[in-house]
């Protein structure tokens, strides 16, 4: 378990006009977002809607052009990265020659990672521990990347697109050991996914966002109950 942060907040994630611009394009506009702890986030939109820019933003890749950004609490920074698990989009993994190295190695670099978690996961994931990482499909590497992160006890986990590649049926497993693991201890998730079919009984909370602005914050089962899934939510919402 890594150290706790000394925080009052009871949002994992607080943005208040939150900006950002790429030369001509606005990533996010006047992001104003409260995200509550403990749950499982969706943050949901079409190409371009500015998803991976706030989890850039929230691990402090880059830096705002205006407004506020806490995450558990705090200005984004090495300090907070230490608590959170994040995979980035395009992730690639080079630490070590095969599944077995890489653990060696994320033990070695990452905070609050446990190897018998992750032998564990690999059982589940179906991963050969003598399996080489270069030679691994893109469908296990990214099997791979997520065992990273859901093996680290931390208070947050950002995974923005975790199933892209993946086939139906390893989503399926992949989701079903998220909320697993969800249940088993108090974490908050954000993930973004446009694989909304199947990533949908994971979340407990669903942001959507649209060329950079927030549509719509709710809990997950209030929208259901008014829509009949995230996925028609979404429908509705972007046509
Ligand atoms: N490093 C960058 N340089 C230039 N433009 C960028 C950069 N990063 C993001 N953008 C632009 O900012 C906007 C938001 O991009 P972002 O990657 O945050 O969207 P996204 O919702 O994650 O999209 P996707 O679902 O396609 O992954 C897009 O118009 C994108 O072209």
């Amino acid at each position: 378990m890594t150290p706790a942060l000394h925080h009052e907040t009871t949002f994992a994630v607080e943005c208040r006009q939150v900006s950002k611009r790429y030369g001509q394009s606005q990533a996010l506009h006047n992001l104003s977002l409260s995200l509550p702890q403990g749950c499982s986030i969706g943050i949901l939109g079409p190409n371009g809607s500015g998803k991976s820019t706030l989890f850039r933003l929230l691990m402090g890749l880059t830096q705002p052009d205006s407004g506020h950004l806490a995450v558990l609490g705090r200005k984004p920074s090495w300090q907070t990265n230490r608590h959170i698990a994040y995979l980035p989009d395009r992730a690639r993994w080079y630490g070590g020659d095969t599944v077995r190295d890489a653990f060696r190695y994320a033990e070695r670099l990452l905070p609050g990672f446990s190897r018998d978690v992750a032998l564990n996961l690999a059982d589940i994931m179906e991963i050969p521990l003598g399996m080489k990482v270069a030679g691994m499909s893109r469908g296990q590497e990214a099997r791979l990347m997520i065992m990273v992160c859901v093996a680290r006890d931390v208070p947050l986990m950002i995974l923005d697109e975790p199933f892209s590649g993946i086939d139906l049926l390893s989503r399926e497993r992949i989701i079903e050991c998220l909320i697993h693991q969800m249940s088993r201890r108090e974490v908050t998730m954000l993930v973004s996914t446009h694989e909304l079919h199947e990533a949908e009984p994971l979340f407990d909370h669903a942001v959507f966002l649209n060329r950079g602005e927030l549509l719509l914050s709710g809990n997950a089962d209030d929208l259901r109950a008014q829509h009949g899934s995230l996925e028609r939510m979404m429908r509705s919402l972007y046509t």
